[in-house]
């Protein structure tokens, strides 16, 4: 049967704007060298997420042939690859993501490249439920890389960015739970205002939550992540004139990141899976964790000493690693990232 040809999408002008109509990056097994050349240029491609720290977190998981592994943040699936380039075809790895838009592509990705259900699990699950995964299984290693992947922030659709217009949801399982639009609507100016201020440190949380409050009491609506950013703005415009466009952009940042916290209960599930962690792993076992905010961190730091404390873990990372200014440059999405790790007590 004859193949169907597949048009590029048109667009106006010599380069591809908007997400979707950067095909080539949609499809980096096909267009390697043009990929290669936007990673160099310090961007990420939109279809795919760079994995962070990968020597750092191999070196700490020492990965050997049969092990049997969990991920629990497929994403892409950057570590998944080369955490099991070290089982070499032996042992296991388990991957769960609560994604299941992204994940099916990369499970599909991940087979054609040759990492089937004869070594490779994925199930769409929530980590909080690490206990579900692989039950009477226990784990020589297991990873967790929190957070949102690029294709997540990059997809207008899915509302994790405020520099093109799209709904603001913010759910990263958008078959489940409630967006961020209608979490707005449930919550009253002291609450907004508390959730700021609380998962993100928010500086200006009073203005920002008199504002959005202030357009649903005239009967408005903040349905989209332009209108957010346009009330944010507007809540800043105190500012003096120099100082206002970084702010914006600042406190839009954690604006998005307080609700995304907010609508998938990121503290709790993390906390939930934290509390699990050392009974899931074999005695020796080591686990690795990224985090990419302060409240992140510090729920790991604090679990990994107290159960240490506990002797639950034999030893756990003193200080965190964080990644080079040469990774920093090729992935400025590394900035912020932070890796701890801690090995179960025999
Ligand atoms: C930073 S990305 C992981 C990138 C991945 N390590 C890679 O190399 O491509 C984080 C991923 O974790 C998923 N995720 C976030 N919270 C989760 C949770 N509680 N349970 C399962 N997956 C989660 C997100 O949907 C996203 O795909």
């Amino acid at each position: 049967m004859e193949q169907e040809h597949k048009r590029r999408p048109r667009y106006k002008g010599t380069h591809p704007r908007t997400f979707q109509e950067k095909y080539k990056e949609h499809d980096p097994e096909n267009y390697r060298s043009d990929v290669e050349k936007i990673i160099e240029s310090g961007k990420t491609p939109a279809g795919m997420h760079i994995p962070i720290l990968v020597d750092e977190i191999l070196e700490v998981l020492q990965i050997q042939p049969g092990q049997t592994g969990y991920d629990a943040t497929l994403g892409y699936g950057g570590h998944t690859r080369r955490m099991l380039a070290q089982l070499q075809g032996q042992g296991h790895l388990y991957a769960t993501d609560v994604d299941p838009i992204e994940m099916e592509k990369t499970r599909a990705r991940l087979a054609s490249a040759g990492f089937g259900p004869e070594l490779l699990t994925i199930q769409h699950r929530n980590f909080a439920d690490v206990d579900q995964v692989a039950p009477g299984v226990l784990f020589d290693f297991v990873l967790a890389d929190l957070g949102v992947s690029s294709m997540q922030i990059d997809d207008p659709a899915r509302g994790f960015t405020f520099k093109q217009d799209g709904p603001l949801d913010l759910r990263l399982d958008p078959s489940s739970g409630v967006t961020a639009a209608e979490r707005l609507r449930q919550l009253d100016q002291e609450e907004l205002e508390n959730l700021l201020a609380e998962n993100s440190d928010e500086p200006y949380a009073d203005r920002i939550a008199k504002a959005v409050i202030q357009v649903f009491r005239r009967g408005g609506t903040v349905d989209t992540t332009r209108q957010l950013y346009a009330l944010i703005e507007g809540a800043l415009s105190f500012l003096p004139a120099g100082e206002r466009k970084e702010a914006v952009k600042k406190s839009c940042q954690r604006t998005f990141q307080a609700l995304r916290i907010d609508v998938n209960s990121e503290f709790e599930v993390l906390y939930a899976f934290l509390e699990k962690l050392p009974h899931v792993l074999k005695p020796g076992g080591r686990a690795a964790i990224l985090t990419f905010h302060s409240g992140e961190d510090r729920l790991v730091k604090q679990a990994f000493r107290q159960q240490y404390r506990e002797g639950l873990y034999s030893d756990i990372a003193q200080e965190v690693t964080r990644p080079s200014p040469q990774e920093c440059r090729r992935n400025p999405r590394a900035h912020s990232t932070k890796l701890r790790w801690a090995v179960r007590a025999e």
